[in-house]
């Protein structure tokens, strides 16, 4: 591609590549300069020239010597759009899923049914690109734009016609993913996360609602969980511009819940679709996991699914990992399931989960993250007092931060928690407290691989931590 095909000159070098970060940049790169929040992008101009980058897409008043400056008062945004014409093609079906909690379970669900229906299908999200075959990680839950559109773009090569990617709240306030057709958007909840970014929940919503008033195709579908009490915004949002709309839950018209009863290994759902009512078995267990399989099934329904057969798919379900994964049962016969909670709202719905299938006790083992918002930690802390029997507070990836410091202001909400700072001695606490007809929860870390420390990831998985304590 010539560097004249995307600016308005005449420019007749050759596009390599794209890079946002300057130390990656390589001879014939346009590189996007953004103002961060650590750091000004702009700052790395004159290195990324010096590395051959052939255009600069930075703000008009950024200094640009010795390539071409594309100028635009959202850099962002056009870079974006240039490269996704270096990029394309994509996969000709793209879904996308935002709201607080629920995101990586959608995708996730979204991309097995469109399996089940035939298609090549991929999720792009927290559990990294995915494919029936095989997946990889990126460390984000959105990935940054370059990231985001070379993958969708191997992903079409590699035959892929079918991908779901979780629209995170940084990542659409970023642009980390524009310039893809985007034919089919689902809000699943929106709850307290992320306010050390956003500010105030006001802020967080508008970055979330990005997604349908500018990133979801005008000709595309909306698909809203309709039972959280934000979800009348997204429909009058998707109204407004003429979007689609499918709608799913207690109150959906596509997809209407008409009851939701738990079996040993999962639940049995009644469900309307087209006036008809569809009886269900879903191999996942919680009020959660029902809205998040019924939220797929919208997104395959907005992109040409069928219902009857959409829904008739949902029995065969895999689980999504380190969503109240079983990991082990204990020695005295009490399960321990790892989730990935890590709000108070999805620590209510863990808990509320697991709260049918216990007879005895339910043992909460949970923390909060360092450098991520701090007044989520305390609505934790209550959200375990109101519905564990017995809480462990624990350390989950301190990052930055003093550990101790974090686990006081989780411990204001639930002052009668048991605090054990070491995730591995918490676990074990948990598991050795455990008898007959009790169950424990460990919350927050789900799939993660490890305890962030300071800069040291401490190889640690909550998953074999229990079967290793339990054994
Ligand atoms: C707060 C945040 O979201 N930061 C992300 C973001 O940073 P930023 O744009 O503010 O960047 P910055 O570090 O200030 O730098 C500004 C610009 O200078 C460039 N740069 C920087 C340094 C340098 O030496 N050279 C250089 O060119 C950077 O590439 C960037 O374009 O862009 C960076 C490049 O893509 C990301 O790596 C970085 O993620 C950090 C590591 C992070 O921890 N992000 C988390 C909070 C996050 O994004 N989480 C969400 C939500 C999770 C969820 O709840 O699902 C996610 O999508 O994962
Ligand atoms: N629909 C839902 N309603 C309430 N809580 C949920 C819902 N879905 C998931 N959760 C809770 O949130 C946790 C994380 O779920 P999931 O990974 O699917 O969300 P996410 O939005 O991708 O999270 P992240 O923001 O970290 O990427 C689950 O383990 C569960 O505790
Ligand atoms: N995507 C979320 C994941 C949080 C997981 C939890 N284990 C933590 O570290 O806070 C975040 O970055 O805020
Ligand atoms: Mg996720």
């Amino acid at each position: 591609m010539k560097l004249g095909t995307l600016t308005e000159g005449s420019e007749n070098e050759t596009v390599t590549g794209f890079a946002i970060d300057h130390r990656k940049v390589a001879p014939g790169t346009i590189f996007g300069a953004f103002e961060g929040a650590r750091v000004n992008g702009e700052d790395f101009i004159p290195q990324a020239v010096a590395s051959g980058a052939i255009a600069v897409v930075a703000r008009p008043e950024a200094e640009v010597e010795g390539a071409v400056h594309i100028a635009d008062r959202r850099p962002r945004e056009r870079f974006a759009h240039l490269a996704a014409r270096f990029f394309a093609p994509f996969p000709e079906t793209v879904a996308a899923v935002t709201g607080t909690n629920g995101k990586t379970s959608t995708v996730e669900l979204t991309r097995q049914l469109w399996r089940m229906a035939g298609h090549s299908a991929a999720s792009i999200g927290t559990l990294g690109v995915s494919t029936a075959q095989e997946s990889v990680k990126t460390g984000l839950t959105t990935p940054d734009i370059v990231t985001f559109l070379s993958n969708m773009a191997g992903l079409a090569r590699e035959g892929v016609t079918h991908a779901a990617f979780e629209a995170s709240s940084h990542g659409l306030s970023q642009y980390r993913s524009e310039g893809v057709s985007v034919t089919a958007a689902a809000f699943t909840n929106l709850s307290r996360d992320h306010l050390d970014y956003h500010g105030d929940m006001a802020a967080y919503f508008t970055a979330k609602l990005r997604l349908f008033s500018e990133v979801l195709d005008p000709k595309g579908t909306a698909v809203v969980w309709v039972d959280d009490p934000h979800s009348d915004r997204v429909i009058d949002l998707a109204r407004a511009r003429g979007n689609r709309l499918v709608t799913v839950g207690e109150h959906g018209d596509t997809l209407r819940l008409i009851s939701r009863e738990p079996t040993l290994l999962g639940q049995q759902l009644g469900i309307v679709a087209d006036g008809k009512e569809y009886r269900v078995t879903l191999p996942l267990i919680g009020a959660y996991q029902a809205a998040n399989a019924l939220t797929a099934a919208g997104l395959v329904i907005a992109t040409g699914g069928d219902a009857a057969t959409t829904l008739a798919n949902l029995s065969r379900l895999a689980p999504v990992r380190g969503r109240l994964e079983r990991a082990t049962i204990t020695r005295a016969g009490a399960p321990v399931y790892i989730d990935y909670a890590h709000t108070p709202d999805a620590l209510e719905a863990a808990i509320a989960a697991l709260k049918p299938h216990v007879d005895g006790r339910l043992i909460v083992v949970f923390g909060a993250g360092g450098d991520r918002d701090q007044g989520k930690r305390e609505p934790m802390g209550q959200a375990a007092a109101a519905d564990a029997d017995l809480a462990i507070v624990t350390d989950d990836n301190p990052r930055g931060e003093d550990a101790a410091a974090i686990r006081a202001m989780i411990l204001k909400g639930v002052p009668q928690a048991r605090e054990i700072g070491d995730r591995r001695a918490a676990i074990a606490e948990a598991v050795g407290e455990a008898e007959s007809g009790d169950i424990v929860l460990v919350a927050g870390k789900g799939h993660e691989q490890g305890q962030i420390v300071g800069d040291m990831v401490l190889p640690f998985d909550d998953v074999s931590v229990a079967r290793e304590v339990a054994a």
